[in-house]
């Protein structure tokens, strides 16, 4: 079964230095929306390339924060919750054992933080 954070668990996540929260959603969707709030912004396509080839240099001068290894809590997130299970899994396979998911997405997201806004 997929590893999962729910809504709860992602606000806390949020402010927790060391999980690296990643939306992998496309460039279109993000400049339409922004990305999800402490997030960095890897597309889909992307993520696997990045995580395996890039130096811990590379990789915390692009995104600003450490390079996550094998070990580091990551939250994958989507629109609403298809693609960031898939990337779960797929890197789950590749070692990254603390690889989680956030099925709600930005849909969900939104629609929650909305109220909490007001
Ligand atoms: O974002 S999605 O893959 O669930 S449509």
């Amino acid at each position: 079964m997929a590893l999962e954070v729910n809504y709860e668990q992602l606000l806390e996540e949020q402010k927790e230095p060391n999980t690296l929260i990643v939306d992998i959603r496309e460039p279109s969707e993000i400049s339409e929306t922004g990305a999800l709030p402490g997030s960095i912004h890897i597309p889909m396509g992307d993520v696997r390339n990045v995580f395996e080839n890039f130096s811990e240099e590379e990789f915390q001068e692009k995104y600003g924060k450490p390079k996550p290894t094998t070990d580091t809590k990551i939250i994958f997130s989507c629109r609403s919750g298809k693609r960031s299970m898939s990337m779960q899994q797929t890197m789950q396979k590749l070692g990254y054992t603390q690889a989680h998911h956030y099925p709600g997405g930005w849909l969900e997201w939104e629609e929650k933080s909305a109220g909490r806004r007001k």
